[in-house]
């Protein structure tokens, strides 16, 4: 029996075109599905467009249309699988948010293009079948959300855009990818460690995301405690480190209950509590602050996004970080 998979396109270049002056633009909507669907000739699509964004312009309430959107056609039933394409900005956040919210048993593949669809070696479609051949392998399901660019299958918690401009973009620092895709089949060579999933109803949380440097002071630390955000995330330094002059700041936010979550701005490894001295992550620790488990500054952002759509008990949260 021929196999459902729901399509959801939202835009990026995988959607867009070249003009003649050179200028990568978004059209009407996203000029692949009909190749996509004789070429796949594997499923048949049921394709939403429930809006065509450049992805540096998708929020939270986009991701939410998009968790709502699968939910409710899981619900009704009938669907194998979904598809989403989506612009490579922001495609690891999305994928992120969605993996740790969406509530359906199915696999969710999402994808995109580092070249728009009437360039030369444009990647996008064959990015779509790659994409529609996971979401139709039995073996995705029970693997979180994956991402699926350039023959290589990633999880939505560790892959990274990593290039500006090459295909190959996409990469998982801590792990690899977990599969990959080829011409006679989808081969998965190992599972996640661990699955998340929360249940949200409103993301709305300020939640802020700071670059530490040499000689980071404070002032930036409490100018964002002045605009009462309600989270903060720092890509610290090494193993989870800050200057000493930045503790002031620090203390600040944590004595107003204003979550400090840290990650490393290192592309690779996990923060740890290991150095004593001030600002060193033991005494960051000691101070309140929160450790995450590899993730980068950008998703750390968005689980503490969708952590404070559910609390605002610092142990709560910090449980949260640990797993
Ligand atoms: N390759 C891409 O899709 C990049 C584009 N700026 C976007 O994220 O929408």
């Amino acid at each position: 029996m021929e196999k459902n998979i729901l399509l959801i396109h939202t835009g990026g270049t995988i959607s867009m075109s070249e003009d003649t002056s050179g200028a990568v633009k978004p059209g009407a909507k996203n000029p692949l599905t009909e190749e996509a669907q004789i070429l796949s000739g594997l499923a048949n699509l049921i394709v939403e467009e429930p809006f065509n964004l450049p992805s540096p312009h998708i929020t939270p309430k986009e991701m939410m249309t998009l968790k709502h959107i699968i939910e409710q056609h899981y619900n009704q039933g009938g669907i194998d699988g979904v598809v989403i394409t989506h612009g490579t900005d922001t495609l690891e956040e999305t994928a992120y948010f969605l993996d740790l919210t969406v509530q359906a048993d199915l696999p969710i593949v999402v994808t995109g293009a580092m070249r728009s669809s009437n360039e030369i070696g444009a990647d996008g479609l064959y990015n779509l079948i790659s994409s529609i051949r996971v979401a139709l392998s039995r073996e995705a399901k029970g693997k979180g959300v994956l991402i699926v660019l350039n023959d290589e299958i990633h999880t939505a918690e560790n892959a990274t855009k990593t290039h500006t401009s090459n295909v190959s973009t996409f990469q998982s620092p801590q792990y690899g990818p977990i599969g990959i895709v080829t011409k006679r089949g989808i081969f998965f060579h190992h599972m996640p460690a661990s699955r998340e999933n929360y249940q949200i109803e409103d993301p709305s949380k300020r939640v802020v995301l700071i670059k530490a440097h040499a000689g980071m002071d404070s002032s930036l630390l409490l100018a964002v405690k002045e605009l009462q955000v309600d989270g903060v995330v720092i890509e610290a330094l090494g193993q989870g480190n800050l200057p000493p002059s930045a503790m002031k700041g620090i203390r600040a936010l944590i004595s107003d209950n204003i979550p400090v979550v840290i990650v490393s701005r290192c592309f690779n490894g996990v923060v740890q509590d290991i150095y004593g001295y001030e600002g060193g992550g033991k005494h960051l620790k000691d101070c309140g602050v929160i450790f995450s488990n590899g993730l980068n500054g950008q998703k750390a952002r968005i689980k503490l996004l969708i952590a404070l759509a559910m609390t605002n008990n610092m142990k709560e949260i910090d449980k949260m970080f640990s797993l």
